[in-house]
């Protein structure tokens, strides 16, 4: 892992250190918490600021063999550290293997592999570290050269820390809220009637009608646009569509209102029809929609009672979705209201349909408008990412895709976007050696720097 990590030959060296490894990251897509954030929270060890909330540690501790007590339950931060430390070795092959490494050397100057031997003292060495002023999660994030940070959060979510940041100016980075209404879309979970009594709070309006809950959401838009969002986030795990009118859709929503569960006909219909309410009104304030799809959330029933959500216990799903996708994309579309759109599948089975979908739907004089998403969780790691982009590349326009994210729960995720510049630096360099592509230098520097921070700059215009 020297400086040439993952770079091949030396257009690709060239690319990377002369381009890509010094422009800033706009992550438009994370988890991290703005509360965190704002309160520039010091961890207390590596461990918090490693495991206590990152799921694709926890899936190779568990794999490892590691009991749940060292995971998630009730052991020492050191022996959850040195459970981890017994793991790394087990990762070879996995990302976690190259962005444990990373890490431990970009952040905290640290070289030695870690493993059970090594983990005494690097716990020491970077513990100290972390007790020194310049290791805050504000300290990690200026080092990182982050310009931009857009968390998840929830329509009905008051935005207090996001708008506590705004106001300080100590902190130079824009933290922007994105909006996340898949508790306001899944109308069959029990959950749901109580969310929209919680949107009518937070709006001070009535909801007792399907018109009242639309303009009750695009009321919550114009105030995370308010407060710099530009970015909705839409976890699709079942692509579906269906034709519906308002009407029809106003008895399904009382319907669900009255506690009653609705038929699947029904759900199908109430989330095309609000899909396509909200997808209007991003499209008419200039926003980025995303459609996270294909995820198989919370496989394991019993951990899900006993750990919840985002726990490390999904997969990835294998619905066919490219019907029901392009007929809402149409659907949109034919209204003009077509915003924006970032389309990732969590199946990269998937990644021909998104490339080629994408196709259909550009224009409107915006460049990369509709967006193949890079590769997402369980791949984003050297093959998955590379099979995203030379899917992008060969079916659609590499030049201007918006780049990586972290999509992560972690302030040390940053190297991520390292690893991935690195990749395309080495994709592109590899063309350039194999003959397909000019070295034209000029040329390449300008995709490089294009995918690895202006493209996204340029679209999303934080
Ligand atoms: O946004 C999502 O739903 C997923 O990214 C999910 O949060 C998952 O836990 C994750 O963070 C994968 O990187």
């Amino acid at each position: 892992m020297g400086e040439n990590f993952l770079l091949t030959n030396d257009v690709a060296e060239t690319l990377y250190h002369e381009y890509a490894k010094n422009m800033p990251i706009l992550d438009y897509h994370c988890h991290l918490s703005p509360q965190e954030i704002y309160e520039n929270k010091k961890f207390k060890n590596i461990t918090e600021a490693w495991l206590y909330g990152d799921h694709y540690k926890w899936r190779a501790m568990r794999a490892n063999g590691i009991e749940e007590k060292y995971i998630t339950g009730s052991a020492s931060d050191y022996d959850k550290f040195m459970a981890w430390a017994k793991t790394v070795p087990m990762t070879v092959g996995n990302p976690l293997y190259n962005w444990t490494h990373l890490e431990l050397r970009r952040y905290f100057g640290v070289e030695e592999i870690l493993n059970e031997e090594t983990a005494p003292s690097i716990w020491e060495t970077v513990n100290e570290l972390l007790s020194r002023e310049e290791f805050t999660v504000r300290e990690l994030i200026n080092k990182s050269n982050v310009e931009v940070i857009c968390t998840t959060d929830d329509p009905v979510d008051e935005l207090e820390y996001h708008q506590k940041l705004r106001e300080d100016n100590g902190f130079k980075v824009k933290v922007l809220p994105s909006f996340r209404p898949d508790k306001g879309l899944e109308i069959n979970r029990d959950s749901f009637v109580t969310w929209v009594e919680r949107l009518s709070i937070v709006t001070g309006n009535s909801i007792n009608s399907y018109d009242e809950f639309v303009s009750s959401l695009e009321s919550r838009i114009d105030f995370f646009h308010e407060l710099g969002g530009r970015v909705s986030d839409h976890a699709i795990d079942v692509m579906m569509y269906a034709h519906a009118t308002n009407n029809e859709v106003d008895e399904i929503f009382k319907k669900a209102l009255n506690g009653e569960k609705v038929s699947l006909e029904e759900e199908k219909q109430f989330k095309t029809l609000t899909l396509i309410h909200l997808g209007k009104k991003y499209a008419s304030l200039g926003w980025a929609m995303q459609f996270h799809i294909n995820a198989h959330r919370n496989n394991n029933s019993r951990m899900l009672a006993e750990l919840g959500p985002d726990t490390g216990y999904d997969s990835m799903n294998d619905d066919l979705i490219a019907k029901p996708l392009v007929q809402l994309l149409d659907a949109l579309d034919r209204e003009q209201g077509l915003p924006k759109t970032i389309l990732y599948s969590l199946n990269p089975r998937d990644n021909h349909v998104l490339a080629s979908i994408i196709g259909s739907f550009q224009g409107d004089g915006i460049r990369g408008k509709i967006q193949f998403g890079t590769a997402w969780w369980f791949n984003d790691q050297k093959e998955g990412m590379l099979e995203q982009m030379k899917a992008l590349a060969s079916i659609g326009l590499f030049s201007q895709f918006i780049g990586m994210l972290t999509d992560s729960r972690s302030f040390l995720s940053y190297t991520r976007h390292e690893y991935f510049r690195r990749l395309v630096c080495n994709l592109i360099g590899e063309w350039v050696i194999n003959g397909e592509v000019p070295y034209d230098i000029e040329l390449l520097s300008g995709i490089v720097k294009g995918i690895s921070y202006e493209n996204a700059n340029e679209y999303f215009q934080f």
